[in-house]
């Protein structure tokens, strides 16, 4: 990262509330070209909303948000042909086959039918589903749904990726392809921007990681950087740690015994 180079992403003091709730609370941020970023937090804490105020998708908040050095409130939308998103949940169009949902996305990008359809067929089959390309997604696994989402969200090979839950439901070798994927287009100068809750993946695969709780960032660095400040082991217990989280055996201690009240016993 060059001093002089302009961020991809720049928040400054980015409050959000939904009616009387406020959920986003003075985010400031700046993420460059070539970094992995893991925004993590407990559920609720705000990261779709961060995501989905950066994608255009939810206005109403005050603050500033620049994607490639443009203001996104300055009614010009065409930084959203740069990036890519995967959504935490999938709507995906399942009477559709995967040749029809993605030349159909390529299209929405501005991509030719045909190049989109040759590209996507490619795609499909390195991550071995050249046989359900023209199957209905209907038919698909939560995996190859997944699958057929990552690529959706990159072929029209977008400068930023956001990602929700990027890895989920992938087996094992998927996951490394999926993996060495990101850590690619980082090293091309590609931006990657994802929230999940599964912290061993978080501390492998992230150049950074942004930590919020309660609508603010209470960490901000590489894995290596939060273990120093926090003299903790891992990700987990740093999470754990910053978000004053630390009932987790009495509550599930708790859960159990409420198991086995009035259970049925032979
Ligand atoms: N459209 C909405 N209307 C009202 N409240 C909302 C809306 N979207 C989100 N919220 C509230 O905003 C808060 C933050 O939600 P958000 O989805 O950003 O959290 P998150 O960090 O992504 O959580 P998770 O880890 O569970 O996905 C929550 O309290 C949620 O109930």
């Amino acid at each position: 990262m060059g001093l002089t180079e302009e961020p991809v992403i720049s928040i400054s003091g980015l409050w959000m509330n939904y009616s009387d709730r406020m959920v986003l609370r003075g985010i400031d941020l700046e993420v460059y070209r070539g970094q992995i970023i893991g925004y993590i937090g407990p559920n609720g804490a705000g990261k779709s909303t961060t995501v989905k105020i950066m994608l255009g998708l939810v206005e109403g908040y005050t603050g500033t948000v620049r994607i490639f050095g443009r203001d996104i409130a300055d009614g010009n939308a065409a930084y959203k042909r740069r990036i890519g998103y995967v959504p935490e949940i999938a709507e995906l169009y399942d009477s559709l086959t995967a040749r029809e949902y993605l030349t159909f996305i390529g299209e929405l990008y501005g991509m030719k039918r045909t190049e989109a359809d040759a590209k996507a067929e490619r795609l499909m089959d390195l991550l071995n589903l050249k046989k359900a390309y023209d199957m209905r997604i209907a038919s698909y696994s939560k995996g190859m749904k997944q699958k057929v989402l990552l690529i959706s969200s990159m072929l029209h090979d977008p400068d930023i990726l956001f990602l929700d839950e990027p890895l989920s439901g992938l087996d094992a070798n998927s996951v490394m392809v999926v993996k060495e994927i990101f850590a690619s287009l980082a090293a091309q100068g590609k931006t990657i921007f994802y929230s999940s809750h599964i912290m061993d993946v978080v501390e492998k695969i992230s150049s950074r990681i942004i930590l919020i709780n309660n609508g603010d960032i209470v960490a901000d660095g590489t894995f290596a950087q939060l273990q120093e400040q926090n003299r903790e082991g891992s990700l987990e217990d740093i999470f754990n740690q910053l978000t004053g989280f630390d009932k987790y055996r009495d509550i599930a201690g708790e859960f159990v015994a409420v198991l086995g009240e009035g259970a049925p016993h032979e």
